[in-house]
């Protein structure tokens, strides 16, 4: 009997419990269960760790980088060796960010026009410029399953002009990324692009950014240009007014989220999935998270503590005390970094599948509200 084909996209919702909603992404190179966390790998590697390790971990998608890749090595290289997929040895899906984040993020020298983004690589200074069609390309090169339109990330704060000025860009850049998307053959046929929500923190302006990407047509909707600088509770009142202006029947991505209490709210809140250098980079700056709260290891408590970091968190790390964690990051010893980085990709794991479980039994409010008063804020 033939296997059915894999579809080229299809989300499912399974149950609801409120605005939250556990489902199915099913895509060529696999399933994703949502809410989903996606753990970076930027340089094409989660740093530290192995593919296998990462898909140990309960990983079903990776996130890459456009700005990363093109400089270094390189999109029409990596695509010579296999895509992304082939180059970093994971088969399963890759989320591609479109690079405008990145290169506002991490150059200084930049110029932003109706064409794009002009800017000098953060490594040797050469000259680039990226454009919708750019990125779309580059992305293809790369073989991304999920390729994010190319946008301006309105900087916080901003004020209400500001931000209409940057949404309105996003929205001519999103339709010039879905046609430069819908020009890429084979590519198109088996990968998705999503759409990113702009706005700032103004409701007015983010109903108009979903309402003028629906009318456009993505696979799935980003809510962009949080988690920069905003604060939790104004992050929480912006998707508050901004969720429930996307389609029910698409999946919504919150970028660059983030804290295990920013990722539980926004659950709550109708998010399904979700990425940050949280707790890669935090693992290997010798930090722990915990459903006590985080832990950093440095700390001269941790010294003689024979227990392991939590018991409810299945990783190698598992196997250890804290005082040897904490031997391991004083000494700066490698695996510290693996044991932290394997730890709290674990934690986030873990954390995601309590969540869809929690949504499946319709106790949600009960499991958010449990998670929070264990969590203290911890010495982080
Ligand atoms: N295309 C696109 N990409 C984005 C990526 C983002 N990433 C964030 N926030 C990440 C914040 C963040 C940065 C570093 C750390 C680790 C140590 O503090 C944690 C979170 N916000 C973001 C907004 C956008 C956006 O509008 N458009």
């Amino acid at each position: 009997m033939t296997a059915s084909p894999r579809p080229r996209f299809h989300y499912t919702v399974h149950a609801r419990d409120g605005r939250a909603r556990t489902g199915t992404l099913a895509m060529a190179r696999g399933d994703i269960a949502t809410p989903a966390f996606m753990p970076v790998g930027t340089a094409a590697t989660v740093k530290g760790m192995l593919p296998e390790q990462v898909r140990a971990t309960g990983a079903d998608i990776l996130l890459g980088n456009t700005y990363h890749l093109m400089l270094r090595p390189g999109a029409e290289r990596v695509a010579a060796l296999g895509g992304l997929h082939g180059f970093m040895n994971w088969d399963r899906p890759i989320l591609t960010d479109s690079g405008g984040f990145q290169v506002m993020s991490l150059t200084d020298l930049r110029k932003l026009t109706e064409e794009g983004v002009t800017f000098r690589s953060h490594l040797d200074g050469t000259k680039h410029l990226l454009t919708p069609e750019r990125s779309m390309e580059i992305q293809r090169l790369l073989g991304s399953d999920i390729v994010m339109a190319f946008d301006e990330c309105t900087p916080f704060p901003a004020s209400h002009d500001q931000a209409r000025t940057s949404m309105e860009l996003s929205m001519r850049w999103a339709a010039r990324s879905r046609a430069g998307f819908d020009a890429g053959g084979d590519h198109a046929a088996r990968a998705a692009l999503f759409g990113i929500v702009q706005g700032g923190v103004y409701e007015d302006l983010r109903a108009r950014s979903a309402e003028a990407l629906q009318a456009i047509g993505f696979d799935g909707y980003a809510v962009g240009g949080l988690a920069v600088g905003e604060g939790q509770d104004l992050m929480f009142q912006t998707l508050d007014h901004t969720v429930p202006h996307l389609p029910d029947d698409a999946p919504r991505y919150l970028m660059g989220v983030g804290k295990p209490d920013d990722i539980v709210g926004a659950v709550c809140r109708g998010i399904d999935m979700f990425d940050c250098v949280l707790p890669t980079r935090s693992g290997r700056t010798g930090q722990a998270f915990t459903f006590a709260g985080p832990v950093t290891l440095k700390n001269a408590r941790h010294r003689d503590d024979p227990r392991p970091l939590d018991p409810r968190v299945a990783s190698p790390a598992a196997a250890y005390s804290r005082a040897y964690l904490h031997h391991l990051v004083k000494a700066g010893e490698m695996l510290g970094a693996i044991l932290l980085t394997w730890h709290n990709l674990a934690f986030y794991q873990t954390l995601m599948a309590e969540l869809r479980q929690a949504i499946a039994d319709n106790r949600l409010d009960a499991y958010a509200e449990a998670f929070l008063a264990g969590y203290r804020g911890g010495d982080i």
